[in-house]
């Protein structure tokens, strides 16, 4: 892999850099709740335009339709990134049209532009390989160089993340560099007991991983949305909490496989429950009912785990050599689901082992719950990525940044 030291030393100056990040961040409105991504590719934008390159950074955020949607808009994202660079960053309303390339075209050396969310636009996410290399062949248009450091969405095959970088001269960023860093020790020398907590509310996409954990954790840890299929796979009614219905016989099988390879795979024992999802704005009071993991009420859905379980998964992190923690333990954006995920964190921070955070929720909730950042080994910018490349899966945007 081309790194992005090497491209400056070629020379950069009057070059159009394509800078594709990843600055999906928590929004509340057009308010950024937690700027950890922006922060985490200042590096490589600050880089390049003091080498005198002109950069482009293109990102998505959220999961729009393959249309614009004001509410995914890049724009504060893009306000953000010019007061961490001290400079003035110029906006596009769009991604390849009008705007794009007036926005580009005005660049000049040295000068940042982010253009609109790379997902407003159907191609970015085709499954059809010849709709994504269209896209792909409108934003080669904007740039001469491609750098990738949006590590949060190298397992996306992507246009702007896979394709892209086939069409024009590339390199990986600075964060891409480090994060693949730490995260290749992780596959290579783990100090045990290596524990594994996974929770959050992607269940669907992360499920899959841990049929490959099983083979390299000596303990795996379930809460957030993911522990639900478990609980009902267990036979438990788990009332209206998330839950991947056509996963229940896979859960099944990696309970059974953990049995049989002497993983310790530990589900929650009570949960915070309510007949509402909380209000995330008002943060108003959501008085929910604690019960125990075998005894949700059918009306109800389970949004944190209870104190037992908070005690519980503090044990069994305790004497771990490596912790890998991707997806909050409950919806830790309103105070009275924010425990679990606190204890998870308090407790990485006791133990004396390697602790990795992975994903932007996960980074996000260690660093407004009030935790410094610093006290972890490391706090990945990406979660289902930093799962897939734990996993040994080739990912799409490191592949293509190696060719
Ligand atoms: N029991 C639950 N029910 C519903 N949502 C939950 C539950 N527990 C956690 N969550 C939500 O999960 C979200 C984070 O999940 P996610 O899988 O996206 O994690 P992440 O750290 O952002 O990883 P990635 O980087 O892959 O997105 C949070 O917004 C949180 O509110
Ligand atoms: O939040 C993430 O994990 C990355 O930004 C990727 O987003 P996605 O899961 O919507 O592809």
């Amino acid at each position: 892999m081309k790194t992005i030291d090497e491209l400056l030393a070629e020379g950069v100056t009057g070059k159009r850099v394509f800078v594709r990040a990843d600055l999906n961040v928590p929004l509340d409105g057009t308010t950024i709740t937690d700027d950890g991504r922006i922060r985490a590719v200042v590096p490589t934008v600050k880089a390049l335009a003091e080498a005198g390159a002109r950069v482009v950074v293109a990102s998505h955020l959220g999961r729009p339709k393959g249309a614009p949607d004001p509410a995914f808009s890049l724009a504060p994202a893009a306000a953000r990134l010019g007061e961490l660079l001290g400079a003035e960053v110029a906006f596009a309303t769009d991604t390849v049209g009008e705007s794009a390339k007036a926005t580009v075209a005005g660049l000049t050396d040295g000068r940042v532009a982010v253009i609109e969310n790379l997902r407003f636009n159907a191609g970015e996410t085709s499954k059809d390989d010849a709709e994504r290399a269209a896209f792909a062949a409108q934003l080669a248009e904007l740039a001469d160089l491609y750098v990738g450091d949006g590590f949060g969405a190298v397992h996306r095959k992507h246009a702007s993340v896979f394709d892209l970088p086939g069409k024009l001269p590339h390199a990986a960023g600075y964060l891409i560099a480090t994060e693949v860093g730490v995260l290749k020790k992780l596959t290579e020398d783990v100090r045990r007991p290596y524990v594994v907590a996974l929770g959050g509310a992607k269940v669907s996409d992360k499920l899959g991983v841990i049929d490959n954990l099983l083979q390299k954790a000596d303990r795996i840890l379930i809460g957030g949305g993911m522990a639900y299929t478990f609980l009902k796979a267990k036979g438990h009614e788990v009332g209206i909490s998330l839950l991947q219905e056509d996963q229940i016989d896979t859960c099944l099988g990696y309970l059974a496989e953990a049995e049989k390879r002497g993983v310790e795979f530990v589900l929650p024992i009570d949960v915070l429950v309510s007949a509402d999802f909380p209000d995330l704005k008002t943060k108003a009071p959501a008085n929910p009912e604690l019960v125990s993991a075998d005894a949700i009420p059918a009306d109800k859905e389970g949004l944190d785990i209870g104190p037992k379980t908070r005690e519980l998964y503090a044990a069994k992190l305790a004497d771990a050599g490596t912790v890998f923690w991707n997806g909050p333990m409950g919806v830790f954006e309103h105070p009275d689901y924010a425990n679990g995920t606190k204890a998870v964190a308090q407790a990485l921070l006791d133990s004396d082992g390697f602790t990795v955070v992975g994903g932007g929720d996960s980074a996000a909730a260690v660093r407004t719950l009030g935790f410094d950042e610093n006290a972890f080994g490391h706090i990945s910018t990406g979660g289902g990525a930093s799962l897939e490349y734990l996993e040994g899966k080739k990912l799409p945007g490191l592949v293509a940044l190696e060719d």
